[in-house]
């Protein structure tokens, strides 16, 4: 079952390959373990990965892992029959983060961020487990440009995410090679590869995250008239001007004197 292979595919291979080579994101020798949830986003950057594994100059090995959090429901059969299909060796990890989250979880706190970072903290343990230098992500374009929307609009920081990142355990490289590919490229190609995507099935599924459903309206307004609007979101991460920020720190680092705007 080979990806069509059109102007589309094309368009995202080029946007992995680029990201790729700026963020040094892979190197020879490296063992990835790439997050598979089941969605659309990592679907795509496996296969991606896959792709551009079969041309490279240099050699790495890709597994998938997921992490199923024991949700009622979640069908790590169709994941696995996917992955099978088209060869890739793979983990499937039961836990009980539901029954951990139901006990746990305080009525004031957010049941996304809890399962999240039970999830990401799975994740490293697993990708150190089977011996991967590195995690995937298949944070996407969107993502990136959303989450400093929400740093600046409800946190008062600037800040985004990183396309790599020595994560806390010391160990794992946490890598997002999907940076350059926007959400909407994703779905079409998801769907015209017929990836048998899985809902999460948590209690919260499809309602949680208000704030970021907002940016992503926000985001579809603003390129009614600024049809760039995200890529240069996504520029100004990488063109950063310290004597132009009120930073106390950058201030006293890049020398700046005159804070006029
Ligand atoms: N249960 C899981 N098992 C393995 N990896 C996961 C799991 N949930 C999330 N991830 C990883 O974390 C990334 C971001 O997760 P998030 O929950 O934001 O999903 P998403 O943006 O809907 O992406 P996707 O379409 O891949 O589900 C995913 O793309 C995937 O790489």
């Amino acid at each position: 079952m080979a990806l069509i292979e059109d102007k589309l595919y094309k368009r995202i291979k080029n946007g992995v390959g680029r990201a790729i080579a700026d963020f040094g994101l892979i190197e020879e020798g490296d063992r990835i373990a790439v997050a598979v949830s089941g969605g659309k986003d990592s679907y795509t950057l496996l296969h991606i990965l896959a792709e551009l594994q079969r041309r490279a100059p240099i050699k790495y090995d890709l597994m998938a892992i997921n992490i199923d959090s024991g949700y009622p429901g979640f069908r790590t059969d169709i994941i696995v029959e996917h992955l099978r299909d088209h060869g890739f060796t793979h983990h499937m990890e039961p836990t009980d983060h539901y029954g951990i989250i139901k006990e746990k979880r305080r009525p004031d706190s957010s049941y996304c961020s809890i399962c999240a970072r039970l999830k990401r903290g799975a994740l490293y343990g697993l990708a150190q487990r089977f011996n991967c230098n590195k995690l995937a992500l298949g944070h996407h374009m969107d993502d990136f440009v959303e989450t400093l929307l929400l740093n600046q609009f409800f946190v008062g920081s600037l800040k985004a995410m990183a396309p790599r990142m020595l994560a806390d355990n010391g160990h794992t490289t946490v890598i997002r090679p999907l940076v350059y590919v926007e959400e909407r490229d994703i779905v079409t190609f998801s769907r015209q590869n017929r990836f048998p995507v899985v809902c999460c099935c948590c209690p919260v599924c499809g309602t949680a995250d208000q704030q970021r459903k907002r940016m992503k309206e926000l985001l579809r307004h603003l390129e009614q008239d600024i049809p760039h609007v995200k890529r240069s979101l996504l520029r100004a991460l990488a063109n950063v001007q310290p004597r132009h920020l009120l930073d106390p720190l950058l201030c006293k680092t890049s020398g700046a004197s005159d804070s006029t705007p």
